[in-house]
């Protein structure tokens, strides 16, 4: 008989997550202690639980705007190596304790240089504290495997800088780049050197777009800069009708992405909160599943969002009815999408994944 879909069963089943900010995941206890070990003044308070509730509800703002000024704090508490290297290792062993086996956790290696630190540091310090957490997790038979992914932020100008630190840190852990921060006033084409190299390099990349704007944003990501796969992407249903009798009708940018194969790093939580969703039922992932698009589930920020993957898989199942099957269908996509090797991708899927749920649904 097949295993019940709960949030524990969901945490024993195999996950890939694609899209997980660093600085966006820490415990709170570890910002206190690391506030409390550089200096860092400005906490609104020192209780871990009061901590964590402040988080998730100053992000819980209805603006992107707003939701990113809580990462004052913990990019402020992350201006050392040893807490970088903290932070990176916590990130590891959590989600593998959360089942994940494959993640791609992503940073802005400029927002760690308050402190004095080189950008080289900042790389070898998180990818100090993947190897670390990796091998904690082990030891505590959890298998995760983390790829890195750098951001570079918007509203700056350090764009192609960090895409040449990420071409270079590629054979030590770093698979691709990406950019983050403000959407709206910050077009992806203000980065075109930026992809034009990344491409010249044969690197990959992902794009934010289609959060907080809309089709124009996802149509340069994709049309101009090249973007592989889409962060978040919700707005993508602008241009997707659907008629009282059900039939539904594809614009030709929503057909290209579906056509293609564009893989949407979907985060339900977070767009709740940033006013992208009204609702998990009402969240436009339950229609792109459905028309079978390449749909991904992730968490975007553990600490601000206050969930988990097992947990948005579960809310997910909570609001559509999802079994097994569907699970699975969004592991395999993410895995499907991952910016590691081919053999290595397949290699997960046909020895992690698939038996991780042929056992769940035996
Ligand atoms: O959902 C999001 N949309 C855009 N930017 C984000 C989101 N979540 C986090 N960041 C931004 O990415 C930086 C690097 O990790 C974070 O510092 C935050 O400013
Ligand atoms: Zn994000």
């Amino acid at each position: 008989m097949s295993t019940p879909v709960t949030l524990e069963t969901i945490r024993t089943a195999p996950k890939v997550l694609l899209h997980d900010h660093l600085d966006g995941g820490l415990r709170p206890q570890t910002v206190i202690d690391l506030a409390d070990a550089g200096g860092y003044a400005n906490l609104p308070t020192t209780d871990a639980e009061e901590l964590g509730v402040w988080f998730a509800e100053a992000a819980d703002s209805g603006s992107l705007v707003r939701y990113l000024e809580t990462f004052a704090h913990t990019v402020g508490v992350m201006q050392n190596t040893d807490a970088i290297i903290r932070v990176a290792a916590e990130a590891a062993e959590d989600l593998a304790d959360d089942g994940v086996v494959y993640a791609e956790v992503r940073y802005a290696p400029e927002l760690f240089t308050e402190g004095g630190l080189s950008l080289e540091q900042i790389v070898e310090a998180v990818q100090e504290g993947f190897r670390q957490g990796e091998a904690t997790a082990a030891a505590r038979g959890k298998k995760v495997r983390i790829g890195t992914l750098l951001c570079a932020m918007r509203q700056n100008a350090r764009s192609l800088e960090i895409a040449e630190l990420a071409v270079r840190y590629r054979d030590a852990g770093v698979v691709g780049f990406d950019i983050a921060g403000p959407e709206a006033g910050f077009p992806p084409t203000r980065n075109l050197d930026a992809f034009e190299y990344l491409r010249q390099q044969n690197a990959h990349f992902t794009i934010h777009a289609g959060e907080a704007f809309g089709l124009p944003s996802i149509w340069e990501a994709i049309q101009h800069c090249g973007a592989e796969r889409l962060g978040h992407g919700v707005r993508i249903v602008d241009d997707i009708k659907v008629e009282e009798d059900g039939t539904v009708h594809l614009g030709r940018l929503a057909s290209y992405v579906r056509d293609r194969r564009i893989p949407l790093e979907m985060c339900p939580s977070s767009n709740l909160q940033t006013g992208a969703a009204a609702s998990i039922a009402e969240h436009p992932i339950g229609l792109l599943h459905r028309l079978r698009f390449r749909v991904t589930v992730n968490t975007d920020n553990r600490l601000m969002s206050h969930c988990s993957m097992s947990g948005e898989m579960a809310a997910l199942v909570e609001a559509f009815g999802y079994g097994w099957a569907d699970l699975q269908w969004f592991t395999v996509n993410a895995m499907k999408s991952a910016f590691i090797g081919f053999d290595e991708r397949l290699a997960i899927i046909n020895d992690v994944i698939k038996p991780g749920y042929a056992a769940l649904q035996a």
